[in-house]
Formats: structure tokens, C-alpha cells, sequence
């Protein structure tokens, strides 16, 4: 058993959970509950009111974040300590968004200087990108971004070009290439030029299989299209930590880009590895998406815990799936520009939370981290939210938009909204019985099939849901929004106190991978491993031309 569960308001919030009254009559007995359970902060709106709880659930909420001591951990996170105990490493993303004048001391050294000096490298770059003073070989500008990396270093530079797609500088397009999958590359790489073309080569550990294998076939493309080696310095810049395997790999030591260990690849969009979306939207709009990530820092950092919008989404997630063995959660966009966040908060969340030991190895007693999903709405009315609806399991839902569209179009956005805000309404509210029948009072069917009907038609309702609005989708709003999801992950990691900030499990796939790629290129069929593997290596062995 942890400590955690046998928490005096744990237990409580067990029992009290189990009688708490259905979320129609929670609105019934409290009319101003949007008042009472909506929070502003960092230029995001939160409406929680329709989630399973009451004030007594609040509170006991807020207790067991207390017995977990999460204010001091967050201060921990914040001051630098070694939080990643594993892997004997600080987690200081939030350093990479601090104001210039802050200081923070890591080792000795004041890391906000390094961030800011990075950032000044940066601002060269884009705008000597931008400008057209950075020539191709043939001395023409660049056109295009070919952006090489996988995961952390993928993500969060594609999710978030593409959600500030309205701030595009008009010279530059960009491409993302992760997967190691020929296919990928080879039909990204089709339609460029590479006189025009610029790789950037993103690799927090420069060790990864996909990201190498991918610049080399990068490279060797743009030898075949005419470029020589010398050329390659004014095609190929990189991110990574280790910079000493980059230069020894032929990147020019001017084009590379440092970042830190205490920069945990998921939560890396907002150093160097940025430099795809700063090249895209310029190094003022890079800077507002940092420092709306900084507000929600400072927000999650000094405001007590009941009026703590990432705390508040974190213990609303704990509630359901501790407590009401919700296993999954999902993220309903309704933007289309936001239509990859669920992918990104998928990997912010299913990375760091997908743990089952404590900080001190003992064996979990209770469920941590639920699978992320989701997309953009309304397209998933119309196909999984019959699941959220009237499937058997519970999916909590956070709905997701802005008020304004970058793109006001007759009756467009309103539209998107009524749908959005029905949403949450149907899943609140549901159907009854005794409603699906009165639906069906007009209807030419016999009684008894009217009562099968109805039964059909019943939704339970009291399907939780948080809305998240913003006046407007911009760089600003979007970073306090990713900022609040990656502290909303760091509550409930801190409460279930496993280590947020490692990967052992994504590890093992890389050794074994190496291990497998090894034995298909052996000489004798695989005979050691089991008899699947064995089997499939040796048809790949077979057929692979
Ligand atoms: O940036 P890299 O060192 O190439 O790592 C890329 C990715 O590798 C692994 O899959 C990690 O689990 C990710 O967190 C990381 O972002």
C-alpha cells in the first residue's frame, strides 16, 4: 500500500465520491455554479462546473494535494532541485521561458544567461533566414525548412507551426520529417530544391536512430541534387545537447545550436528545438509564445492551490481515474489550426505519466497516467463521441476554443461554437427515459416499440467535461495553454510521486530495436530469441530486397 492511498482524505474522497448526487441536480441546487466553478488566468477561460464534484469534493481534493506537499514540490521543479531522480537531473523547461532578468542558479551558473544567449544566436539566424542574407550554394534564398527529428524534438515544433499557421512569414514554408520510413522523407524531399532547401537537424541526445538515419539520407539527397560537401554548412544546422557528436558527425560548429540535460525532450519546444516555429512566425511572435508560457509558469507558481487552473485540471483527472476508473481523456479541439494538439499533449502526458512505481520503486497501488486522445471537433461528432455519449466507459473531455476565428466566414464560427458548447451540454445533462419516450409521442410506432426506441435513446449524462476559451488563438495564448497542460501532467505526477521525467520504457524499445536491426543483418537466420521474433526476422530475412 502507498502512503497516498491510505491518506485520511483519500479515503474520504473515496466514500464521498460514491454518493455524489448526478451532475443535473448538482445545476438544479446551484444555479450560479458557472460562477462558482470557472477560473481566469493568463489570458485562458476555465469552466469546470461540469465535472463530478461539488464543494466538498473540491476541498477533499485540494486535501490530498496537500498530504502529497505539492506546493512544495512545485517550488522544488522551479528552484532547480533534482527532481528527475532517476536520471539525476533538474527539470527546468520553465528557465527556458523565464524574463531575461531572472535568475536561476543551476550548478553555479546562472542557466537564464545561457537561455537568453541561445536566443540571441536564434535571432541571428531567423533573421538572416528570413532576410534572404543566408544563401543557398547557388547563392539563391531559402524557401524551405526541412525540419529532421523525432518525439520531443518532433512534436512540439510541428503541432505548434502548424497551430500558428496565421503568423507565417510569407518567404518560408517548413516540413517535418520523423519517422524512420523512407517513405517519409522521400516524399517530403520530392517537391524541393535543394538550392533553396535548409535542414535542420533536431536532436537533444544526437543519438537517435530515426533523426541520424534520416540526415544522412538528407544529405546524401542533396549531394545527388548537386551540392557539394563544402555546401553542407550552409544547408545543415542542429539542436542538440551533445555537441562534440554533431561536429564529429559534419555539422559546422557555427551551426549548432546548444540545449540542456535539464530540458526533458517533451518539453523542449520552447528552447532551440523551437527554431523551426521561430523561423515561421519571427523571433517577437517565438518570444510571446515563451513568455505566455512564462505567465502560466508564474500563474502555477504563486496561486494557492484552489484557484490553480493547471492544479484544478490535474485533480479533476486524478478524480476520474482513481476514483472512478476512467482509463482514458479526451482533448477536443475546436479550431482547426489546434487540431494536432491532442497528438502533442498525448506525448507530454502519456511519456511522463505512463509510470508504475513510486520515486522510491515501490509498485503503485492505483491507476497513473490514462491514454490521451482525441481531434478536431466537430469532425469527432461524427464519429467517436457516439462513445463518450453512450459507450460504458467514463471519458472525461476537455473542450478547447477560442471565441474568435482567425478566419470570420458568415456563420462559421458560430456554428463551431454551438456544437462545441451542445457538446458538453448533452454529455452533462444526457437523455432520460422518460424524455427519449416524450420524443417519441408523435411517432406512428407501436407502444412497445417506442419503449425499445426510447431505451436506445437514453443517455446516462453526467459525463464530465472541462471548456477552456481564449479570446483569440495567438502565440501568446497558445504557450500559457501548452504550459498549463504540462503542469496539469506535473500535478498528477507529483501526487502519484513516480518520476514524471524519464522513459525507461521508450528506452528499452530503442535496445531491443538496435538488437533486432543487428540480428536481420546477420548472416544465419535468428535462432535465440522467441519463436515469434525468430519467425518474423527471418521472413523479413527472406524477402527484404
Ligand atoms: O531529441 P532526441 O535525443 O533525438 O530524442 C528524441 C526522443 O527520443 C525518445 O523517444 C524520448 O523518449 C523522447 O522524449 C525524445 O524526445
Amino acid at each position: 500500500m502507498t502512503e497516498l492511498t491510505q491518506g485520511t482524505a483519500w479515503k474520504t474522497l473515496k466514500a464521498h465520491t460514491e454518493g455524489l448526487a448526478h451532475m443535473r441536480t448538482l445545476f438544479e441546487s446551484d444555479t450560479q455554479r458557472f460562477d462558482h466553478m470557472s477560473t481566469s488566468a493568463c489570458g485562458l477561460f476555465l469552466d469546470y462546473s461540469k465535472n463530478r464534484a461539488d464543494k466538498e469534493t473540491m476541498s477533499l481534493l485540494f486535501s490530498v494535494a496537500e498530504d502529497a506537499q505539492l506546493e512544495s514540490k512545485i517550488k522544488a521543479m522551479f528552484n532547480g532541485e533534482m527532481i528527475n531522480t532517476t536520471e539525476k537531473r533538474a527539470v527546468l523547461h520553465t528557465a527556458l521561458r523565464a524574463k531575461p532578468e531572472q535568475e536561476i542558479m543551476l550548478n553555479g551558473v546562472n542557466i537564464v544567461q545561457e537561455v537568453q544567449e541561445t536566443q540571441q544566436q536564434m535571432e541571428l539566424f531567423v533573421d538572416a533566414v528570413s532576410s534572404g542574407n543566408w544563401k543557398g550554394y547557388t547563392g539563391k534564398k531559402i524557401t524551405d525548412i526541412v525540419s529532421i527529428g523525432i518525439g520531443g524534438s518532433f512534436l512540439g515544433p510541428k503541432i505548434v507551426s502548424q497551430a500558428l499557421r496565421p503568423y507565417w512569414s510569407k518567404q518560408l514554408n517548413c516540413h517535418f520529417v520523423a519517422n524512420v520510413d523512407a517513405s517519409s522523407i522521400v516524399e517530403k524531399l520530392k517537391p524541393l530544391n535543394a538550392e533553396t532547401t535548409l535542414f535542420i537537424m533536431s536532436s537533444k541526445s544526437f543519438g537517435t536512430q530515426e533523426t541520424l538515419t534520416n540526415t544522412l539520407s538528407a544529405k546524401d539527397w542533396f549531394i545527388e541534387q548537386g551540392g557539394s560537401q563544402a555546401d553542407v554548412a550552409k544547408h545543415f544546422v542542429a539542436v542538440t545537447s551533445n555537441v562534440a557528436k554533431a561536429t564529429e558527425f559534419g555539422i559546422d560548429a557555427d551551426n549548432i545550436f546548444p540545449m540542456w540535460d535539464w530540458v526533458g525532450g517533451r518539453y523542449s519546444l520552447w528552447s532551440a528545438i523551437g527554431l523551426p516555429i521561430a523561423l515561421l512566425i519571427g523571433m517577437d511572435n517565438f518570444r510571446a509564445l515563451l513568455s505566455g508560457a512564462n505567465e502560466m509558469d508564474q500563474h502555477f507558481a504563486n496561486t494557492p492551490l484552489s484557484e490553480n487552473m493547471p492544479v484544478i485540471m490535474g485533480l479533476f483527472s486524478l478524480l476520474y481515474g482513481n476514483f472512478h476508473d476512467a482509463q482514458s481523456h479526451v482533448v477536443l479541439t475546436y479550431d482547426h489550426y489546434l487540431r494536432g494538439l491532442p497528438a502533442y499533449f498525448q506525448q507530454l502526458d502519456m511519456e511522463s505519466n505512463g509510470k508504475s512505481v513510486t520515486l522510491d520503486g515501490t509498485e503503485v497501488d492505483h491507476s497513473t497516467g490514462p491514454v490521451i486522445w482525441g481531434g478536431e471537433g466537430t469532425n469527432g461528432q461524427h464519429a467517436y463521441h457516439q462513445l463518450l455519449h453512450q459507450g460504458t466507459a467514463l471519458i472525461p473531455a476537455d473542450f478547447i476554443m477560442p471565441l474568435q476565428s482567425h478566419n470570420p466566414l458568415g456563420e462559421h464560427h458560430v456554428q463551431l461554437a454551438s456544437n462545441c458548447f451542445g457538446q458538453t451540454q448533452a454529455l452533462m445533462q444526457g437523455r432520460s427515459y422518460e424524455e427519449a419516450l416524450k420524443e417519441l409521442a408523435d411517432s406512428k410506432l407501436a407502444a412497445d416499440e417506442k419503449s425499445v426506441i426510447a431505451k436506445h435513446k437514453v443517455m446516462q449524462g453526467n459525463k464530465p467535461s472541462n471548456t477552456i476559451l481564449m479570446d483569440k488563438l495567438t502565440p501568446q495564448t497558445l504557450g500559457a495553454l501548452i504550459a498549463l497542460y504540462e503542469h496539469r501532467t506535473f500535478v498528477q505526477g507529483a501526487i502519484w510521486q513516480i518520476n514524471s521525467f524519464d522513459q525507461w520504457g521508450v528506452e528499452l524499445g530503442k535496445t531491443l530495436g538496435n538488437d533486432v536491426l543487428d540480428r536481420l543483418s546477420a548472416e544465419n537466420d535468428a535462432t535465440e530469441l522467441d519463436c515469434s521474433s525468430n519467425g518474423l526476422i527471418n521472413m523479413f530475412r527472406q524477402k527484404k530486397i
